[in-house]
């Protein structure tokens, strides 16, 4: 085990921003950090990566524990923080020239370093480029390579991807795909699932400053009560009588429909073709149909019957 995080807990006066949270992070894991705003996402990472002292609870790092100040244990963690913290009158090179000094890199080492992190990060022809002309999501990929100079086992990246463009939203990602590849363990926070599912081989659900979940996004998916979803658009709006039949199906978890518009939730896909037939023979002209797996979006609702994202 890389990471262990051990019931750890802060507050800012009287407010528990984060209470009692555990998980841990395997060697070349990407971990998923979702809950919705203020649920304790940015306080937890922090503490994990030094920047905020718990009031309580442990971390081990490679068997470390982990402290304020410079330790070994913190050397093999790097930090992608929300806030955008570049210099803009310094270029990008320059920029992580600084940071890798701030690491102990000299001379020709920090400078293979410098380069192989903006190569990661596809920004080799802007090197010379101050941050000031760089998009949203250019300047965040500065600071995710800025966080990888002294190579750390472990990389913990907040929100990355707030304020990006949809293709900076690729390009970071694709970074940290090739970062995967290279074995190194991930840390990623965000509001959004599609993005941690993405990712992730493990989803901890927090909020409140609480763990509600800590499992495989396979593991969650068991959990929806329905596992597909199958649409379908009717000639006329359905009768009663119709709904009725159609929960009555094999398989069939719960019916809503808007309009001439069905939506039907499935335990599984395999039930989609009968349910079909069923609707084929009995309602009105069926005019369009569609299914899709149902979206771990709805866990979050499951679970707290909040959804993620007001
Ligand atoms: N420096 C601070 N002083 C006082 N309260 C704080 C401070 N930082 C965070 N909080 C509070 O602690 C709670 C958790 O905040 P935190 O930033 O960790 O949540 P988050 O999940 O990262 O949210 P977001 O997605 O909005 O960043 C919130 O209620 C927040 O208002």
């Amino acid at each position: 085990m890389l990471l262990s995080v051990e019931q750890i807990a802060k507050s800012y006066g009287a407010r528990k921003a984060v209470d009692g949270v555990s998980f841990q992070v395997q060697r070349g894991q990407t971990v998923g950090l979702i809950g919705p705003n203020g649920a304790g996402k940015s306080t937890t990472v922090g503490m994990i990566s030094g920047l905020l002292r718990a009031d309580s609870g442990r971390i081990l790092m490679d068997g470390e524990p982990m402290g304020q100040g410079v330790s070994a244990a913190k050397s093999k963690i790097g930090f992608v923080p929300q806030d955008l913290a570049l210099y803009e009158d310094l270029s990008a090179l320059e920029n992580l020239k600084l940071f890798g000094a701030l690491y102990g890199l000299k001379g020709a080492h920090l400078k293979l370093r410098c380069e192989q992190a903006l190569a990661l990060v596809n920004l080799s022809d802007r090197a010379q480029d101050h941050p000031s002309t760089f998009s949203g999501g250019m300047k965040r990929r500065l600071n995710i390579a800025a966080a990888l100079l002294h190579d750390p086992l472990l990389l913990i990246l907040d929100e990355p991807t707030v304020g990006v463009d949809p293709q900076s939203r690729n390009a970071i990602f694709d970074t940290l795909e090739v970062l995967q590849s290279q074995g190194r363990s991930l840390i990623y926070t965000s509001h959004y699932m599609e993005e941690v599912e993405r990712l992730a081989d493990h989803i901890v659900i927090i909020d409140h400053g609480k763990v509600l979940a800590d499992e495989t996004p396979a593991a969650l998916y068991q959990r929806l009560p329905a596992q597909a979803a199958l649409h379908a658009e009717l000639a006329s709006a359905p009768s009663a009588l119709l709904l009725d039949g159609v929960k009555a199906q094999p398989g069939v978890t719960g019916v809503q429909h808007v309009g001439n518009a069905l939506d039907i939730g499935l335990a599984d896909a395999a039930h989609a073709p009968a349910v079909l037939s069923w609707l084929a023979a009995h309602g009105t002209p069926l005019l369009h149909f569609a299914t899709a797996k149902t979206s771990l979006e709805n866990i979050f609702l499951n679970l707290t019957g909040r959804s993620l994202r007001d």
